[in-house]
């Protein structure tokens, strides 16, 4: 997870601290071209400005934060960021863009790990911050109905004083958005158990060219043809912009309780977790695990105390169920068997809410860690989860000490790993030693180059190791359809060549 609102990091503002490096604008470090869209001219000024009043932002240091990633790695030079409040206002805008072929950059919470919520050249920012209303929420179903810009934590907080729990959660909670979750497919903590967006998000209201889309339906169930609603989800704003969002929210589990455990090796992780789905089956919520430098690493800097022996593997085990006593009790039989028979050398457990939290910020805070690590090489693959670990063994004897971190944590029970690099500054000698190696590895494996995080600016042009090229000339053809003019967040997601 990313952005979390927590340390100087997350909360960066308009400008950089001091001796903090500028970042380099995206079209310098990479080589991408810009395309033959308009540029914005005063006439757009006056009818943005017509459209969205007090709504355009022009201030060049108001704009600075919006177009820069939170990685800090790519920087845009977009000059307008839209305010809109109502999904008519971005159907204005929308309209007036297409006419006068302008490329649009929506962004929510700016959280993402792949560049898709940044700008590459001038696009105009399109931000749903201020479309941030619950429109409804039934209490019998769990249906919640809202518009893009809702911040995730303020969701869950929302639903929770109503006894539902949002069916994701991630690291960024306090800073993403909703509509920005919906259109990357953000995976997260609880995918384990509640599934994907796709299963979720039950309706959408989307834009494209100005012309409201709507699948804004409630339904559980609904087969009248095709799931347009679908294409959106993970569509990362190629195809059109998600206004408004109906999820799916699960029941409050009245009992949560977190198991923080040691192991001694990757073969042990595994056989816990087939453990753990064997004896805890209906109630299990979520296997996470970290490597031992993770630890280390969130330990140096942002001084997490482990709260075990240290170990070369961890992994979290959340229950979430409806009777404490059952619960706890199923919960201590399988630590017992997992520490008698060796597969768990240490272990923790936390029923009382501050301590659940204190053992999941050791999970959810890695990618901070790593952050305040140095420049980061961020791999998002799904694997089969017996080969999970094996590339990140192979990275560190491929790269040696021309990397200053290798690890491999996230969310074992989904077969998905957080592989990320760590250097003191970025290399390209690294990158050549990385790319195309890591993706070719994948591909050997039948995974996924990206999991849960999209593929944005920067993994665009690797689809191809986990897509056959009639699906990514499909993909082509429906953004044709969608946005014939290709004026939504361009430079992203599909391929560079077609
Ligand atoms: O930074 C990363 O690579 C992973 C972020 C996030 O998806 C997580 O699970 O913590
Ligand atoms: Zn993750």
């Amino acid at each position: 997870s990313w952005g979390r609102p927590v340390g100087p990091l997350a909360r960066r503002g308009c400008c950089s601290a001091p001796g903090t490096p500028e970042v380099p604008l995206t079209r310098e470090r990479y080589p991408v071209r810009r395309l033959p869209f308009s540029t914005v001219s005063k006439q757009d000024l006056a009818a943005f400005e017509r459209i969205v009043p007090g709504g355009v932002v022009t201030d060049p240091e108001a704009l600075q934060a919006p177009n820069v990633d939170w990685l800090r790695t790519l920087r845009g030079c977009s000059k307008v960021l839209l305010r809109p409040r109502t999904s008519e206002e971005v159907s204005h805008i929308l309209r007036h863009c297409h006419e006068r072929n302008l490329a649009v950059n929506p962004q929510g919470g700016n959280t993402g790990m792949v560049g898709g919520s940044v700008p590459v050249f001038d696009e105009i920012i399109l931000s749903t911050a201020r479309m941030n209303r619950v429109l409804s929420f039934h209490s019998v179903s769990g249906i919640l109905v809202c518009q893009a810009g809702c911040v995730l934590e303020e969701l869950s907080r929302y639903v929770e004083e109503r006894d539902f729990i949002m069916p994701l959660d991630l690291g960024a909670k306090g800073s993403c958005h909703i509509g920005g979750n919906v259109a990357t497919n953000a995976g997260g903590l609880r995918f384990l158990r509640y599934g994907s967006l796709h299963g979720t998000v039950l309706g959408l209201e989307v834009l494209a060219d100005g012309t409201v889309l709507d699948c804004l339906t409630s339904l559980r169930k609904d087969n009248t043809g095709y799931d347009l609603k679908q294409l959106f989800i993970g569509s990362e704003g190629t195809l059109g912009i998600i206004t408004t969002v109906s999820i799916l929210c699960p029941p409050k589990p009245r009992a949560v309780n977190v198991a923080f455990l040691g192991c001694p090796g990757f073969a042990e992780v595994l056989q816990t977790f087939s453990t753990c789905k064997g004896m805890l089956g209906e109630i299990l919520s979520a296997f996470e695990f970290m490597d031992a430098v993770c630890m280390q690493l969130v330990g140096r800097h942002l001084h997490l105390a482990s709260p075990v022996q240290e170990s070369p593997f961890y992994v979290l085990i959340e229950t979430s169920g409806s009777n404490a006593g059952h619960d706890a009790e199923k919960l201590g039989h399988f630590l017992e068997h997992a520490l008698g028979s060796g597969l768990v050398t240490d272990g923790t457990m936390a029923t009382d809410q501050r301590k659940v939290k204190m053992l999941w910020a050791l999970r959810e805070r890695i990618t901070e860690a790593l952050s305040r690590d140095g420049y980061v090489y961020k791999y998002d693959l799904s694997l089969p989860v017996e080969r999970l670990y094996d590339i990140v063994t192979d990275l560190r004897a491929r790269l040696g000490p021309h990397a200053k971190h290798v690890v491999g944590y996230g969310h074992l029970g989904d077969g998905n790993l957080h592989l990320n690099v760590t250097a003191e500054a970025f290399s390209p000698s690294l990158l050549a030693a990385l790319e195309p190696h890591v993706y070719e590895w994948t591909a050997g494996q039948q995974g996924s180059v990206s999991a849960e995080h999209g593929v944005g600016f920067r993994k665009r042009d690797v689809l191809g190791y986990s897509k056959p090229p009639g699906a990514l000339q499909l993909m082509q053809q429906l953004k044709a359809l969608l946005d014939p003019k290709g004026i939504l967040n361009p430079y992203k997601t599909l391929p560079s060549q077609a």
